[in-house]
């Protein structure tokens, strides 16, 4: 391959990326940066072969809510453009952002809705630095072949400590003490303040973050029960119950640890809170759209409810600042923080130094990953597929990923095109309507690569296709 073929080809596929009939159809092939630098990378031998099939210059990342310096240093590694914004973007911004970078990271805030997602012709994959994936539209990511990832635990154990302290705050009202002494009142009392040793925790969602709690609850002296969907072993002591219902009518304290699901929205409403204890403590720091504010500030005001902490609202301002927290945010802000025994905290729980940089180093490693070689292990709304890298020494081999409907018949399309050539290695999987396939062919020259391209773009069940060589 000498390097005005390869210009040719990056050519032709270029014109296949801006003409072709699905504008989410991503190929990339070597710049003449790239290739120059393989003879020494060649020299390195039996060394695994990093999977970058373009000047990794050319790649481009927007990372936006302050994702951990952990992230950017990995990303600038990979030689990868980082643009970096500390706070989420407006949507227009976003949209206008979004439009040509390759990877996009994001953590809560950003909402990557169909809307938002259209205009991202080249986009490749969404990193979801955080647990929560809810911001994202999977689906419709999935349908244009763009793979999300998150980081599942990274931030569990921050939380379920956010929780413990909570717990003992709530139960000995630590919030509005410390209020009154910033403000120069001395309350002294021990009216309506508990120890928690013997009390009743009921966690709502054993995941996870719930589990976790559940131990260190238990270590406390706490008598765990929890509640969730599926039947989940019970740590320690702990014990399952059948019902929310009865979760609530046992609980002292309950805490809530499910995702934001339709089924989850306004889970605590009025009939749950008139189903809980007399005194008992409310605790969310899952999503904001799980407990119905308006009803626990009646079942507070007519002293139901002891106290609430909540880390989490339905509406949550995109940046920090003053005065953000206001009634046009949320219309009942003013009645909330106007409330005894209350902490609000602004979605803090996974927000440690441990726990950021865990995540930065993981979900952009995942990202990486994906980018460079293809593999999809641990996407939430994709098939995982992987294969393993390329040797150095593994000439004229180029790596297929096909991304395409789940529909009879492709494989053996597919494979009709590729089986002129020498398929080393092939692993498709499929989830819902999307599948994915990664192949490795081998003795493979330039006409080959770009016939290849050709037939696999002119395929009808064809999402997306990158080639990696
Ligand atoms: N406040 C924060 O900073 C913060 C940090 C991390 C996670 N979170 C939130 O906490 C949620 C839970 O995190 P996790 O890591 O424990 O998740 P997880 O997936 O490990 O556990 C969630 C559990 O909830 C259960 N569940 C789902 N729907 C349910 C329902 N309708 N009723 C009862 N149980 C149900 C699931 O079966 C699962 O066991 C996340 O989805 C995220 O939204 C918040
Ligand atoms: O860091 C964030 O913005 C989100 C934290 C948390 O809600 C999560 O889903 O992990």
């Amino acid at each position: 391959m000498n390097s005005q073929d390869i210009n040719n080809l990056q050519n032709a596929f270029q014109y296949n990326v801006n003409l072709g009939s699905s504008p989410n159809a991503v190929s990339t092939s070597p710049t003449q940066s790239f290739m120059n630098t393989l003879p020494r990378r060649l020299s390195l031998s039996k060394q695994q072969k990093v999977l970058k099939p373009f000047s990794t210059g050319d790649i481009k990342i927007l990372l936006l809510e302050n994702v951990n310096q952990t992230a950017i240093a990995n990303f600038k590694e990979q030689g990868y453009q980082v643009d970096f914004h500390k706070g989420s973007l407006p949507e227009d911004e976003l949209i206008e952002k979004i439009k040509d970078v390759h990877a996009i990271g994001i953590r809560s805030k950003t909402k990557l809705t169909e809307k938002v997602l259209k205009h991202a012709k080249n986009l490749v994959v969404i990193g979801c630095f955080c647990i929560g994936t809810n911001q994202v539209d999977l689906e419709y990511a999935a349908k244009r072949g763009i793979a999300v990832f998150n980081s599942p635990f990274s931030n569990s154990r921050s939380v379920a400590e956010l929780v413990i302290a909570e717990i003992i705050s709530l139960a000995r009202q630590v919030g509005d003490r410390s209020i009154e002494l910033h403000t120069g009142t001395w309350n002294k009392v021990s009216n309506r303040c508990w120890e928690v040793r013997g009390k009743t925790l009921g966690i709502i969602g054993y995941g996870h973050i719930g589990s976790q709690l559940s131990v260190l609850a238990e270590a406390m002296g706490l008598h765990v029960i929890y509640y969730d969907i599926v039947t989940i072993m019970a740590l320690g002591t702990a014990k399952q119950v059948p019902t929310l219902d009865e979760l609530l009518s046992r609980s002292d304290f309950v805490s809530l640890h499910v995702p934001e699901t339709p089924e989850t929205k306004n889970m605590i409403s009025a009939p749950q809170f008139a189903s809980m204890k007399d005194g008992a403590y409310l605790i969310n720091a899952s999503r904001g759209t799980v407990v119905d504010i308006p009803s626990l500030i009646m079942a507070m005001k007519a002293k139901k409810i002891a106290g609430a902490a909540l880390d989490v609202y339905p509406s949550e301002p995109g940046k920090n600042g003053a005065g953000l927290f206001a009634d046009s945010l949320n219309s009942w802000t003013s009645d909330l923080v106007s409330l005894p025994n209350v902490i609000l905290t602004p979605h803090i729980g996974g927000s440690t130094e441990e726990a950021q940089s865990a995540i930065g180093v993981e979900v952009s490693h995942a990202l990486s990953k994906y980018i460079n070689e293809g593999a999809s292990v641990g996407a939430v709304n994709f098939p995982e597929v992987s294969l393993k890298a390329l040797d150095y020494d593994q000439e004229n081999t180029v790596r297929v990923l096909y991304i395409h409907k789940n529909v009879p018949g492709v494989l053996k399309t597919v494979n009709n095109i590729l089986s002129d050539h020498n398929i080393e290695k092939q692993y498709s999987d499929s989830r819902g309507d999307i599948a994915y396939l990664m192949a490795d062919i081998s003795s493979v020259n330039q006409s080959d690569i770009k016939d290849i391209y050709e037939q696999l773009n002119n395929t009808e069940a064809k999402i997306s296709i990158r080639l990696l060589y």
